[in-house]
């Protein structure tokens, strides 16, 4: 079995949690309250601010040419999930206006961060990992389910998120591509330490379904 095969297996039953999630549900049948809606956006705006910082910190941990094309591009994406967010907005008719990182946000953020500095390159592709995976499986999924109806107010959403037959590249195929590479060399206890910092992102990942469900908040106003 290869390392990417181990680390997905163990990951399923996390996977299923998270498409099981009401959310991810809500977001299927085209019913998620406003409340809901806009606590993911304001925390996704930050998300993605520092997923885009943790993607230039990672590809200065390779000298790999093509590597750091991919992940140039995967940056671009997320102007797209700009895209993603109005879709969300245009439902609620809300304006992203509190910037402060839920405690879910900034365990996530925190996690990336450290990953990527202080870890090895192949640490640093772990982390940034489930995010990309675990929505192109929600995408695609969701697609398949046709969930993605006209009737469906986040249609446009779900097929933000869903791979596109035309798409030149896999990028989920290549990024678990450079994580087989980078972890070739390592021992058992190094590759466990890489498979612990996927699965935490992945924990994170249904965590910020949660967190947005739950409306959590910090416990003191400070
Ligand atoms: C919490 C959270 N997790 C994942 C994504 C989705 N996402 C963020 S960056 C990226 C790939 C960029 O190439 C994808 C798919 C999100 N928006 N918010």
């Amino acid at each position: 079995m290869t390392f990417s095969e181990d680390v997905l297996t163990r990951a399923q039953p996390m996977m299923a949690a998270i498409m099981a999630h009401p959310f991810v549900q809500g977001i299927a049948n085209g019913k998620v309250s406003d409340d809901t809606l806009n606590y993911y956006v304001e925390q996704d705006e930050h998300y993605l601010k520092d997923y885009l910082q943790v993607t230039a910190l990672t590809l200065t941990k390779t000298d790999n040419a093509d590597d750091i094309a991919r992940l140039l591009e995967t940056a671009q994406f997320v102007s797209n999930e700009s895209k993603a967010h109005e879709v969300m907005l245009n439902i609620t008719g809300h304006h992203v206006a509190d910037w402060r990182r839920s405690p879910d946000t900034q365990l996530y953020t925190d996690h990336m961060y450290t990953s990527a500095y202080h870890g090895t390159y192949a640490d640093a592709i772990a982390v940034l990992l489930p995010c990309a995976w675990s929505y192109g499986v929600i995408g695609s999924e969701l697609v398949s389910q046709g969930a993605n109806n006209e009737a469906n107010p986040l249609k446009e959403w779900i097929e933000i998120y869903a791979p596109q037959a035309g798409d030149a590249i896999d990028y989920n195929a290549w990024r678990f591509d450079a994580l087989e590479r980078a972890v070739a060399n390592f021992s058992d206890s190094q590759k466990e330490h890489v498979a612990q910092t996927f699965l935490k992102s992945l924990e994170m990942e249904w965590r910020f379904w949660e967190a947005a469900w739950q409306q959590t908040q910090w416990q003191f106003e400070f």
